[in-house]
C-alpha cells in the first residue's frame, strides 16, 4: 500500500514515511492511493470481533507488511490496556432509535485518546526501532493535546510541543495539558484562537528546511494514522448497533471541528461500510453547516461557545474530502485549494452540491440547543452528555428518518466541560483523575500569536537535554 498527496506533488510513500511526513510535503494532506474495500463476507466475519481484532484487521489492509504482526498486535494491546472500560468504545442504547458510542473511556476522557494512545506507542516504537528523532508539534483547541501529551509523556526519544489557544479551552483541558511536569512537554498558551494554532504549526510544517533540522512530527488529524485509527470504532459502532436495529437503515452522528473525526466515517464508508447517512454535528462555528446546505465552504467569524472543542472555522481534513469529491484528481483539489487562499471560499452548486447533500447531513446547534438536549436527556434518560456531544443529539433528532436508527458519537466525557453542565443547573461528581488535577501546579508559556516566538520557544525545547 502507497499513500499519495491530495496535491499529487509527492513521491508514492509507505506507511512509516507517511506516518512521519505529516502534512504532505506539498502541502496537501496524505491518503492511500487506493482505499481497500472489504467484502460482505468480510463484513460479516469482522462483526464478530472483539476491538482490539478489528483494529487489527483493518490495520493489516493499510500497514501491510511494513510492521511485524506480532508487533503491531503488542501495540494495540499497550494502546488500549488502560481504557477503563474493557470494550474501549461501548455502544449504550438510549431509545429504540438512538444508541450513543461513548469514546471517553481512556485516560483523557476524550475520543482522542482512542488514536492518540495508538500513535504515542508507535513514535516510541519507530524512535527505539529505527532511531528516528520524534519532535511532535500540534495545535489543539483543548482535547487533542491532553491525549497526545497524555500519549507520549516521558517517553524516551520523544518531545512533544503543543499549542493551545489561551484562556479558550475549558478549566479541566487546560489541567490536564498544563500540571505535566515532564521534561519532554512544552505547553505554549496562545493569545488567539485554535484556527490561529492550527495555522502557525501548518506554516511550520510546509517550511520544509525548518521541518527536517528539527525533525518535526505531527499528531493532529493531518496525520492519517490518526484518521486511520479513528476508523475501526465506526466498523465497531455499527455492528454493536446492527442487532437492536433489525435490519433498519443505520446512521452514525458525529460532533466535528476539524473534520477529522467525520472523514474517518467517510473513509469507513468507502471501504464498504454500509452506513446509511453520515449527519455531521457542529456549533455556531457552522461553516460545515453552510457548506452542507448551501455548497459555500467560506470560514466565518470565530465565536466562542459552550462546545470550546469545536470552535473551528478551518477544517484541516476538509481537503480529504475534496479530494475524493473530486475523484480523485489531484489538480483540481490544488486548484480549488488555492482558490480557497486566494477567494476566502469554495462555492459548489447544482449536481456537486447534490452530491455534497448525499454524502453528510449537517446542522450546526446553538449555545441555547446545546444546554437544552443536555438539561432535557438529564431529565429523559438520566444520561449526562457532555456539551459536544449534546449538539451531535441535536443533528440525531433533526436527521435520523423514521425507521431508521442512529449511532451518535460521545466525544467526550461531561465532567471535562463542567462550565456547560453548571449551566443547566446540573451537579455532577468528578472522575478521581478528573478531580486530582486541580491540586497540582501548572507548567506552560504564555506567549503572543506570534510564529517567531514559536520557533524561538521550540529552537531552546530541543536544544533542552531531557
Ligand atoms: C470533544 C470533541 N468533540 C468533537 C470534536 C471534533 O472532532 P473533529 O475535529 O475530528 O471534527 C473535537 C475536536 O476536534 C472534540 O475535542
Ligand atoms: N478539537 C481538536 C482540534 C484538533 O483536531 P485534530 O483532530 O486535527 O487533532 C482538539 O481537541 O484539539
Amino acid at each position: 500500500m502507497k499513500y499519495i498527496s491530495t496535491r499529487g506533488q509527492v513521491e508514492p510513500k509507505g506507511f512509516i514515511d507517511t506516518v512521519l511526513m505529516g502534512l504532505a510535503d506539498d502541502g496537501g494532506l496524505m491518503v492511500p492511493e487506493k482505499v481497500p474495500t472489504v467484502s460482505e463476507s468480510t463484513l460479516q466475519a469482522w462483526s464478530k470481533l472483539s476491538y482490539i481484532d478489528l483494529f487489527l484487521n483493518i490495520f493489516a489492509l493499510y500497514v501491510e507488511d511494513e510492521i511485524p504482526a506480532d508487533d503491531l498486535r503488542q501495540l494495540a494491546e499497550k494502546s488500549y490496556a488502560n481504557f477503563r472500560h474493557p470494550e474501549v468504545a461501548p455502544v449504550r442504547q438510549i431509545n429504540d432509535s438512538l444508541h450513543i458510542m461513548e469514546l471517553f473511556h481512556g485516560p483523557t476522557f476524550a475520543f482522542k485518546d482512542v488514536a492518540l494512545q495508538f500513535m504515542g506507542e508507535f513514535y516510541s516504537y519507530i524512535s527505539k526501532k529505527y532511531g528516528e528523532v520524534i519532535h511532535i508539534l500540534g495545535a489543539t483547541s483543548g482535547d487533542t493535546g491532553a491525549a497526545a501529551i497524555q500519549g507520549v509523556r516521558g517517553k524516551e526519544g520523544i518531545k512533544i510541543c503543543i499549542l493551545h489557544p489561551h484562556n479558550r479551552v475549558s478549566k479541566v483541558q487546560e489541567l490536564q495539558m498544563t500540571t505535566v511536569d515532564d521534561q519532554n512537554v512544552l505547553n505554549l498558551s496562545v493569545k488567539g484562537n485554535f484556527d490561529d494554532c492550527q495555522k502557525i504549526i501548518k506554516d511550520l510544517f510546509a517550511d520544509l528546511p525548518f521541518k527536517k533540522q528539527h525533525h518535526l512530527r505531527a499528531i493532529n488529524s493531518i496525520n492519517f494514522v490518526r484518521i486511520l485509527a479513528q476508523t475501526v470504532y465506526y466498523f465497531y459502532a455499527y455492528f454493536r448497533t446492527q442487532e437492536a436495529a433489525a435490519g433498519r437503515p443505520i446512521n452514525i452522528c458525529v460532533p466535528s471541528g476539524n473534520f477529522g473525526n467525520i472523514f474517518s466515517g467517510f473513509l469507513a464508508q468507502k471501504m464498504g461500510l454500509p452506513i446509511n447517512k453520515l449527519i455531521i454535528a457542529t456549533n455556531e462555528n457552522n461553516i460545515l453547516e453552510r457548506f452542507v446546505k448551501t455548497g459555500e465552504y467560506k470560514p466565518g467569524d470565530f465565536r466562542s461557545t459552550h462546545s470550546p472543542s469545536m470552535d473551528i472555522q478551518v477544517a484541516s481534513n476538509f481537503e480529504r474530502y475534496l479530494y475524493y469529491f473530486l475523484n480523485e484528481d489531484a489538480a483540481k483539489v490544488s486548484a480549488y485549494m488555492q482558490q480557497l487562499q486566494s477567494e476566502g471560499q469554495i462555492v459548489l452548486s447544482g449536481a456537486d452540491l447534490e452530491q455534497v447533500q448525499q454524502d453528510f447531513a449537517a446542522h450546526g446547534a446553538s449555545n441555547a440547543e446545546c444546554l437544552d438536549e443536555i438539561r432535557k436527556y438529564k431529565q429523559q434518560y438520566d444520561y449526562l452528555l457532555d456539551p459536544h456531544t449534546a449538539c451531535g443529539i441535536a443533528a440525531y433528532e433533526l436527521y435520523n428518518g423514521d425507521n431508521e436508527v442512529c449511532v451518535t458519537l460521545a466525544t467526550a466525557h461531561p465532567a471535562k466541560f463542567d462550565e456547560a453542565i453548571i449551566l443547566c443547573d446540573i451537579k455532577q461528581d468528578f472522575p478521581a483523575p478528573i478531580a486530582a488535577l486541580f491540586d497540582m501546579p501548572q507548567y506552560q508559556t504564555v506567549i503572543d500569536h506570534d510564529q517567531d516566538e514559536v520557533v524561538r520557544q521550540l529552537e531552546s525545547f530541543y536544544t533542552l537535554q531531557v
